[in-house]
């Protein structure tokens, strides 16, 4: 049954990855049971900011008890839809775009990369991990075919509305945008971007304010 969560905030999803990633990390340190506040001390998060955010979605914890950091984990997963598998392509084979077809982990997730697409002859042939780099302009024919959810946009920023709408027209669910651009697409198709130089830029502003504040 799908549960509806459609009314809890997305500050509050988008702190639900980092959870699951500290509760893998406890469940390989073979720790089974934690309580709000270990866990407060160990994700930086309030002891009350973590009862809050796991109420959003029913209450996983136990009075006296804790959390069971087994159920959690799984409980949180299948809240991200980690317990699904979805197929992927990727769209602009060059530095970015091969290092994330190297990336073992996402199939790990349920990602699973069929195939990556460029417009460069020299790439086009070519194998990631036996995954195959194949002409662009087999794009929708592809997806089509093997039935692709996800497209991973990997080209030049200049390309990227163009690759998005063939994505769309080709009825992927979601895109993954790397491209430093804020595409447009039609409302159903979901988007997540990663701007990477946004993060770096937070960096730099950060490095700054403590320099200033040291004189
Ligand atoms: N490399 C990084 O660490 C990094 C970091 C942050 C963001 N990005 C962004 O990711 C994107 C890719 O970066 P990169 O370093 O891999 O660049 P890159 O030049 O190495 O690769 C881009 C690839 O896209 C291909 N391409 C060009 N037009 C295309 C089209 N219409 N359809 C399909 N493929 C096309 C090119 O042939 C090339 O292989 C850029 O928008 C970049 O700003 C890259």
């Amino acid at each position: 049954m799908n549960r509806d969560f459609s009314n809890v905030s997305m500050a509050v999803i988008r702190r639900l990855p980092k959870y699951h990633r500290y509760l893998k990390d406890l469940l390989e340190k073979e720790v089974y049971r934690i309580s709000s506040r270990e866990l407060s001390k160990l994700i930086g998060f309030t002891a009350s900011q973590i009862r809050q955010d796991l109420n959003c979605f029913g209450g996983f914890g136990q009075q006296g008890y804790g959390y069971n950091v087994e159920e959690l984990y799984q409980e949180i997963g299948k809240i991200l839809g980690l317990n699904k598998t979805y197929t992927t392509v990727i769209i602009g084979a060059g530095n970015l775009g091969q290092a994330i077809a190297n990336y073992p982990s996402f199939i790990k997730y349920g990602f699973k990369l069929m195939g990556l697409f460029d417009i460069n002859p020299k790439l086009i042939g070519m194998k990631i991990r036996d995954i195959d780099i194949l002409d662009l302009d087999y794009l929708e024919e592809y997806i089509s075919k093997n039935k692709v959810e996800i497209g991973i946009i990997c080209t030049p920023k200049e390309v990227a509305q163009e690759v998005a709408e063939r994505l769309a027209d080709s009825n992927v669910k979601g895109i993954w945008n790397f491209a430093p651009v804020d595409i447009k697409v039609p409302k159903e198709i979901i988007v997540e971007n990663v701007h990477l130089s946004e993060s770096l830029f937070i960096l730099s502003y950060l490095l700054n304010e403590k320099e200033n504040l040291q004189g």
